[in-house]
């Protein structure tokens, strides 16, 4: 299975804000979209999902075109979304947030197994309210209720936002943990948890793609001027 964009433009109104950006996020591998404050991830994220304009170019899941499907749709072939800030909700249970993710499919029953394998703190923490959670706790959470449907691909738009660097670590375990069941493709910042998680990195700056190749073969002093200025 592979995930792609090809030549997406994307736009708010005036002005293009997404300009001929080609992605490709297979199974088996960790996608990395980086690039500084404005640079167009977000909007990249929203494009793919279907929720800003994309006046041009393609959006493929395992070869079949998204780009004229709406949001909901989009979802339903097997788009996951964990968006940023992670929106669980506090007062329901562990295991009701998680249900919600497979009714949301309208896939019914248990939980999956792969779940509590992957995020065993959940398993155990399954009757507890998702606000009494620790930050790192949600964000697991957050994309447990994401993947217990089984998406195609998980877009995760900054998964480390906000979250201990004690814990970063253990989110960046889940996820690789997720890796052989589905494409996965994250918006990051934080260039540290991404050169050590990333299978393959694209770089982006003013809405176009820069640079993309696996981590260690990125020119690094581009990379880090790209990331500072
Ligand atoms: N709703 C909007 N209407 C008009 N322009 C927008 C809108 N949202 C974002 N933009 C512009 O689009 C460009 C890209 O923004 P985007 O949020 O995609 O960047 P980003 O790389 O995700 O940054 P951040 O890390 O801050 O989320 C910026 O120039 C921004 O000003």
């Amino acid at each position: 299975m592979t995930f792609k964009t090809e030549s997406l433009y994307a736009t708010y109104g005036e002005g293009m804000v997404l300009r001929h950006v080609d992605l490709e996020a297979p199974t088996g591998r960790i996608t990395c979209l980086v690039g500084r404050n404005g640079a167009g991830k977000t909007t990249t994220m929203k494009a793919i999902m279907g929720l800003v304009k994309t006046p041009e170019g393609s959006i493929q899941l395992d070869g079949e075109e998204l780009i004229h499907l709406p949001a909901y749709e989009r979802a339903r072939r097997g788009i996951g979304y964990v968006p940023q800030g992670r929106e669980i909700f506090p007062q329901l249970t562990v295991e009701e947030n998680i249900l919600l993710g497979l009714e949301a499919k309208k896939g019914k029953g248990e939980i999956p197994d792969f779940i509590f394998e992957t995020f065993p703190i959940l398993k155990e923490f399954l009757q507890r309210k998702g606000g009494d959670l620790s930050g790192g706790q949600q964000q697991q959470l957050a994309i447990a209720r994401a993947v217990v449907s089984e998406p195609k691909i998980l877009i995760l738009d900054e998964p480390t936002e906000g979250i201990q660097p004690s814990i970063i670590q253990e989110i960046g375990r889940v996820i690789t943990g997720l890796k052989s069941r589905m494409a996965v493709l994250i918006v990051e910042q934080y260039l540290e948890f991404v050169l050590e998680i990333a299978d393959y990195c694209y770089v982006m700056e003013n809405g176009r793609i820069i640079m993309d190749g696996a981590p260690a073969d990125l020119d690094q002093e581009k990379l880090q001027a790209t990331m500072s200025l």
